[in-house]
C-alpha cells in the first residue's frame, strides 16, 4: 500500500467524528462565551449565529464550525432542521440560548409582531429543533444526553413591562420540564435561568444600582457563571427537570 493511502487510511480510521454540541445564538455575548468555552474544554462545537459579527469571525478562527439561521418563521426553523440532519448524524448536546429581548410595544399591531418574533425564537425553534434531533442525541459512556434551555429567572415572578418576553420564556421552562419526561432515560432535560449576568447598553446607571441592590451578591455575574452551569448539567448524569437559577440571589429579592 503507497504511502499516501496508509496516510489517509490512517486518518481516516481515526477515530469517530466527535458528537456535536449545538450552541444557538452564539454570535455575540453568553452565546458566544459558551461556544469559546466549550471549544477549549474539548467538546466539538456547532455555533450557530444569526448575524455575521466579529464573535463569528472569532469562532471561526478559532476552528469551530457554525451554522448560519433566522429562527423568524417556521420554515426558516424547520429548514434549519432538515439541514442539520442531512449534515450531522450525531450531537452530545443541544444548547438553547437564542433570544430576542425587548419591552412590549403599546402598540397592539406592534406587540403582535414582537409576540411572533418572542415565540418562534423562545418556543418554536427550540421545540422543532429537539423534536427534530432527539433521534441524533447520544451520550457519552452510556450517560444520557442534554438539552439545555437557556430561560430567565423571571418566568415565576415576570417584569409587567417584558410580558411577551417572559411569557415565552415561561413556555421555554415548561417545555424543559414536559421534554425531561418525555425524552428520559436517553436525553436529560434541564433549564438555567440567568439573572443579571450581562447588561445591555439599554441599562441606565440608575438601573443597573437599582438590580444590584435588589441582588444579594451585588455584581453582574458575567457570562462565566453561566458556562459553569451549563457544565455542571453535562457532566451530571442524574439531573433531569431541573432549572439552576444563576443570578446572585436576585429571584429571592426582586419585587
Ligand atoms: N443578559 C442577561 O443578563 C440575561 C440573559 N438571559 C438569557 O440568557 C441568554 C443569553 O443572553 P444574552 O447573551 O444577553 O443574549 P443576547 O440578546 O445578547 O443574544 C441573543 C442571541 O440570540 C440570537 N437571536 C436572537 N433572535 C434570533 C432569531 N430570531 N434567530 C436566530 N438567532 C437569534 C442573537 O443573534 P444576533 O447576533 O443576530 O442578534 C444573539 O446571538 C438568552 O437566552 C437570554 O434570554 C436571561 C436573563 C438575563
Ligand atoms: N436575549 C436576552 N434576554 C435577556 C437579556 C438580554 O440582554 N438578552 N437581558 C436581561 C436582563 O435585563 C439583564 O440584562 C439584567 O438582568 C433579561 N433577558
Amino acid at each position: 500500500m503507497s504511502a499516501a493511502i496508509v496516510i489517509v487510511s490512517f486518518i481516516s480510521e481515526d477515530k469517530p467524528l466527535q458528537k456535536k454540541v449545538l450552541v444557538t445564538g452564539a454570535s455575540r455575548r453568553v452565546g458566544l462565551h459558551l461556544a469559546k468555552r466549550l471549544h477549549q474544554d474539548g467538546y466539538s462545537v456547532l455555533a450557530h449565529y444569526r448575524s455575521e459579527t466579529e464573535g463569528v469571525q472569532e469562532l471561526k478562527a478559532m476552528g469551530v464550525e457554525t451554522i448560519r439561521a433566522n429562527f423568524d418563521s417556521r420554515d426558516s426553523i424547520l429548514e434549519f432542521v432538515a439541514r442539520l440532519r442531512k449534515q450531522y448524524q450525531d450531537f452530545r448536546a443541544i444548547i438553547h440560548n437564542a433570544s430576542s429581548f425587548f419591552p412590549t410595544d403599546d402598540d397592539l399591531a406592534q406587540a403582535a409582531e414582537q409576540y411572533e418574533t418572542f415565540f418562534y425564537a423562545h418556543m418554536m425553534a427550540p421545540y422543532l429543533i429537539n423534536q427534530g434531533l432527539h433521534d441524533r442525541l447520544h451520550g457519552d459512556n452510556n450517560d444520557p444526553a442534554d438539552i439545555i434551555h437557556i430561560t430567565d429567572i423571571n418566568v415565576e415572578n415576570p417584569t409587567p413591562r417584558f410580558d411577551i418576553y417572559g411569557t415565552t420564556k415561561a413556555g421555554l421552562h415548561n417545555m424543559m420540564l414536559v421534554l425531561a419526561k418525555k425524552y428520559a432515560p436517553d436525553i436529560k432535560v434541564n433549564a438555567i435561568a440567568p439573572g443579571p449576568v450581562l447588561f445591555t447598553e439599554s441599562h441606565s446607571e440608575e438601573v443597573r444600582n437599582n438590580m444590584m441592590q435588589e441582588t444579594p451578591l451585588a455584581r453582574e455575574g458575567g457570562a462565566e457563571p453561566v458556562y459553569l452551569a451549563v457544565k455542571s448539567l453535562l457532566i451530571n448524569p442524574f439531573l433531569t427537570g431541573v432549572s439552576i437559577p444563576v443570578d446572585g440571589g436576585r429571584r429571592l429579592s426582586k419585587r
